[in-house]
């Protein structure tokens, strides 16, 4: 068993994009995140500091975003997720990317990844 805090459709402003034009302006990122924590220490004790601070998590997010430029949404990705990983006690987490109008004709696109080891199963090769 392992519990999730949830994060859906965080808006960040970030230059992401493998054209010229895209060099030049800020686009809008949405992201969905599940991350895997055990939440009962927190919960038995009423105490933040015994579980993931999803508003700090989110202000590190945006900070990840303004600091960086990336053209692949890939990138933004794989590196937003291991920041994560590195800086807060995440064993496992799912980031779902959209890019809203990259492509006129779609919603959005985007991408999903999921990193780390759910407790109890067998490790991803990554
Ligand atoms: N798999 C990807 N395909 C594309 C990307 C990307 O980051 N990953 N990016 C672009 C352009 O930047 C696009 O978003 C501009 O509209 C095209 N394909």
């Amino acid at each position: 068993m392992m519990d999730r805090i949830l994060i859906e459709a965080l808006e960040v402003d970030t230059v992401i994009g493998a054209y010229d034009w895209e060099r030049l302006i800020e686009q809008r990122l949405s992201l969905d995140l599940q991350l895997a924590t055990d939440i009962r220490p927190a919960a038995a004790t009423d105490d933040l500091t015994l579980t993931l601070n999803y508003a700090a998590i989110c202000e590190r997010i945006q900070r990840f975003a303004r600091e960086h430029d990336f053209e692949l949404v890939e990138t933004f990705a794989e590196r937003l997720a291991q920041t994560l990983r590195d800086e807060f006690a995440i064993d496992w987490l799912r980031l779902t990317l959209r890019k809203p109008g990259a492509v006129p004709a779609a919603r959005s696109v985007g991408l999903e990844i999921t990193r780390g080891t759910l407790p109890g199963t067998q490790p991803e090769s990554q």
